[in-house]
């Protein structure tokens, strides 16, 4: 075995011939992944592609109908054996699975079984051991504090400091950007990149393309569940990696706004704003035709500012017009009769109700527009919950499927198609492309500009570059300021240097 090793060495994960289904859906068909030991892997694909029951199918939260799985050349453990599983792969996915309410080193700790299992548990050695832990690996935490307190950031590195110290030199990352700001991002993948070099493989599931080649050494893309591609990141490159995910040859550059549209009255008016600990004293307009990007980094105050707008918590001062209508603050139902729609930040919190339909879902916010009394008809709802699948292409069985049984990017899809049912006034869209595939990402900012050019605005929340790009203007926020305001025509760089409090421009006012 060892002098093989040198050749061609032994994966730290392979899968061969997966298949899975749920119900009359194949999610994995004929299936594989090769990883090697401290490689960079990166799994890409649409909505929808497979990934994540490939994810669960890895970390032996379920069991696949067929198909063989492998952990450094051994057959994987038997199904429901957790500890087993734990020492050969770690998973540190979106959702956090360390425990709110333990401290850190009972998160780290938890469930060993050890020779000394039934001696008095010592914290104090126990705490020692976990700070030098996670020293190990970087991280400067107090383990004595709860988990809950921690920042996303935190916790994922508390899990990934968990899953290596319990052996693991395998650990799949399940889109781990995704709920943070450039410098997590940029800190995660220094921590990412010294683990490689003491020999860890990761596995990178990510639609932010341009983080699978700054990071990964080779992708594998899959299709329809389908295996599609696997090779040298090097050797695919942008057009052909899209072209692999879609199946369709790359789409013509992306539109850019060449100048300021010419916008029409006030739908949005925020005056001297004020919400302790978030932002203070924000003001902004945002008139008919408009889309305009609000940035910032997690702590710019950004996302609680929009949120205030959609009504979700009431400013200690100031003022919210929404088409000349004052808004009372902390009353969403306030919001959305002024014609407010929002896309949440967090889907599963504040989108969806997980075990009713695709077309419950989807019409909740309609409840009175579409029968008499408050009721929604269930035939008009099948029908426009029909045209909204059809109209943001959301891969799903059909509006009765229950929306828990969709993908993620699916899911993120049925939350803009909610907040878009209303024709609201203004668009309130929070990070509205998190999870979205590349595709689906430009189709679903094409639908907010559509909705911004037959007459109503849109407020868009992102860090992302290319969810700005089709802004008209962009007001950036640092710690809870509004900061600089570009125009049309800006500059990457520059943008990032104001979301990182970098600058403070104002190019084209606000
Ligand atoms: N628990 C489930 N019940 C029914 N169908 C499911 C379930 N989980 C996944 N599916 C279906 O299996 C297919 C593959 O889903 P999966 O979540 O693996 O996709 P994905 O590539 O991770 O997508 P995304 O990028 O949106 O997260 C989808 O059609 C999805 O609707």
């Amino acid at each position: 075995m060892t002098g093989a090793r040198a050749a061609s060495p032994v994966p730290v994960a392979e899968a061969k011939g997966l298949f899975k289904r749920f119900g009359a859906t194949v999610a994995l068909h004929d299936a594989r992944i090769t990883v090697l030991p401290g490689e960079a892997h990166a799994l890409v694909g649409r909505n929808g592609a497979g990934k994540s029951t490939l994810v669960s199918l890895l970390t032996g939260l379920r069991r696949p109908d067929a198909g063989t799985l492998a952990f450094g050349g051994e057959p994987a453990p038997a199904f429901g054996d957790t500890e087993a599983w734990r020492s050969r792969v770690a998973c540190v996915h979106q959702h956090s699975t360390v425990l709110p309410h333990l401290t850190v080193t009972e998160n780290l700790f938890l469930g060993r079984r050890s020779a000394s299992a039934l001696r008095p548990i010592r914290w104090r050695e126990l705490h020692r051991r976990s700070a030098e832990l996670l020293g190990a690996y970087g991280v400067d935490l107090d383990p004595r504090r709860r988990a809950g307190d921690l920042t996303v950031e935190q916790r994922q590195f508390v899990e990934i400091a968990r899953a290596l110290s319990s052996g693991a030199a395998f650990v799949v990352l399940d889109e781990p950007t995704a709920a943070l700001d450039a410098q997590g991002i940029a800190r995660l993948f220094a921590k990412l990149r010294e683990l490689r070099r003491r020999g860890v493989a990761f596995l990178f599931i990510s639609h932010h393309l341009r983080e699978v080649y700054d990071l990964c050494d080779r992708v594998t893309v899959y299709r329809d569940a389908r295996h599609v591609v696997t090779a040298p990141v090097s050797e695919l490159g942008h057009a052909a990696l899209v072209e692999a995910m879609t199946g369709e040859a790359a789409a013509a550059a992306r539109d850019r706004p060449v100048a300021a549209r010419t916008a029409g009255p006030e739908v949005l008016s925020v005056d001297g704003l004020t919400l302790p600990g978030a932002f203070h004293d924000l003001s902004l307009t945002v008139r008919a035709g408009e889309v305009v990007g609000l940035a910032g980094s997690a702590s710019s105050g950004a996302v609680r500012a929009a949120e205030t707008v959609a009504g979700l918590h009431r400013a200690r001062a100031g003022r919210i017009v929404v088409a000349g209508r004052a808004v009372r603050g902390g009353d969403v139902p306030a919001a959305l009769r002024a014609g407010v729609g929002l896309v949440p930040e967090d889907r599963h919190l504040q989108g969806l109700v997980p075990g009713r339909s695709v077309a419950e879902n989807a019409t909740l916010t309609l409840r009175g527009r579409l029968g008499p009394f408050g009721t929604v008809l269930p035939s008009r709802a099948r029908a426009l919950t029909e045209r909204m699948i059809r109209d943001l292409d959301i891969t799903a069985p059909g509006p009765s499927a229950p929306v828990a049984a969709l993908s993620g990017g699916n899911q993120q899809k049925v939350v803009v198609a909610r907040a878009l049912a209303t024709g609201p006034r203004l668009l309130v869209a929070i990070r509205p492309t998190a999870g979205v595939d590349v595709r689906a990402k430009e189709f679903l900012l094409r639908r907010i500009r559509r909705a911004a050019d037959e007459g109503g605005a849109a407020l868009v929340v992102s860090d992302e570059p290319d969810d700005l790009r089709g802004c008209d203007r962009v007001v950036v926020m640092f710690h809870g300021r509004v900061v600089a305001g570009f125009g049309p025509g800006w500059s990457d760089d520059r943008l990032v240097a104001a979301v990182e409090g970098m600058t403070g421009t104002h190019e084209e006012g606000r």
